[in-house]
């Protein structure tokens, strides 16, 4: 079984990031001094891990779908391939992204199972995926999405309270039963992609667009900048915690109360580098209508918006195309016809 890979273990003498633990099963039995917590891990760093989420078991199962989905050869995944339209689902083969200004291209691979079409499988919403998808669907990819989504509900409840929006405010723009761009993602890299890189990153620095990351790292490579630091600091993986992150669209919405912090993904350090690094995402987004801007239905959120009259939180745009236009902005293909034009 791939899931029971033992790796080596993360560096001791490497520093890592002091993010707080927030423990899920105090979160959602409503104890008030963890909801303080998170929301102090909310608006101070913006990362924060995840204990007790109760979904151990599911990310277990989701880790061996997503490497026999790896495994498969690549003609067969490529056949899946993500359009260049900003469409998020299906497969993005090694180096069909750009990283950068200059075109350098990607190095890592993905699969992006759409949370609309796990709900409506076997009806297709985005697209069709390579088999193992339909073959572990009720049994791994479905009961991991649920369970990602009831968390991250959870989370949304708790972020809605604490910046004072009326009841319900957040979960209302994230109905799963709507459509959104939720995905459910699985990367994978290969260490001979890594050689050239030693110890910069192959994912530049960015901040996530969504609103909540649900993160499971098996090795070490994710890294963070502290608020006001220069220096770059790995996330240390911890069995069984999720790395969980505010995403850019609930900065929007709360005027700058949440952060959504800085990371990148370097190679995996010391001996974990001989290995395959693969990550698993649960990324939320508001359902495809909802315009970016400020909740202004809380006083707290409508304080931030005039105390910095300058800042333009007011997107004008909807989820859906926040979404898509940077989806679509990282294809090679889409780079090479803007540098096309560029030179006409
Ligand atoms: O692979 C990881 O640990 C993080 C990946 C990431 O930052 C992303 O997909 O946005
Ligand atoms: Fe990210």
């Amino acid at each position: 079984m791939p899931g029971l890979i033992t790796y080596p273990p993360f560096p001791e003498d490497l520093p890592s990031a002091p993010l707080l633990v927030i423990d899920y099963a105090l979160l959602s039995d409503g104890d008030e001094g963890e909801k303080e917590r998170l929301w102090k891990a909310a608006t101070e760093l913006g990362f924060w891990y995840l204990k007790n989420h109760g979904c151990e078991n599911e990310v277990n199962d989701m880790f061996d779908v997503g490497t026999e989905i790896m495994r498969l050869p690549q003609e067969e995944k490529s056949n899946f391939e993500q359009g260049t339209d900003g469409s998020m689902a299906g497969y993005k083969s090694p180096g069909a992204n750009t990283i950068d200004d200059k075109g350098t291209r990607d190095v890592h691979e993905y699969i992006n199972i759409t949370k609309d079409d796990i709900l409506a499988w076997p009806d297709v919403v985005h697209g069709s995926y390579p088999e193992p998808v339909n073959v572990h669907m009720d049994s791994a990819i479905r009961p991991f999405a649920q369970k990602a989504i009831e968390v991250n509900i959870t989370i949304l409840n708790v972020l809605n309270e604490k910046s004072a929006l009326p009841d319900g405010t957040l979960a209302k723009l994230h109905r799963p039963e709507m459509h959104n761009q939720d995905v459910v993602k699985f990367i994978n890299v290969k260490p001979s992609s890594l050689h050239a890189f030693e110890d910069s990153p192959y994912v530049l620095p960015h901040s996530d667009y969504g609103s909540l990351t649900f993160l499971h790292n098996r090795i070490g490579g994710l890294q963070i900048q502290m608020p006001g630091a220069e220096n770059w600091l790995y996330v240390k993986p911890i069995p069984g915690h999720a790395i969980c992150n505010i995403g850019d669209v609930l900065v929007i919405m709360t005027a700058g109360l949440l952060r959504s912090n800085i990371h990148r993904v370097v190679p995996p350090p010391g001996e974990q580098n001989k290995y395959e690094r693969q990550s698993l995402v649960y990324f939320t987004r508001p359902e495809d209508d909802v315009i970016l801007r400020p909740l202004v239905d809380s006083p707290v959120i409508a304080a931030a918006v005039s105390k910095n009259p300058e800042k333009d939180w007011d997107k004008g745009v909807t989820a859906q195309d926040w979404v898509s236009r940077r989806t679509k902005a990282r294809k090679a293909v889409n780079y090479e016809v803007r540098m096309y034009h560029a030179l006409q």
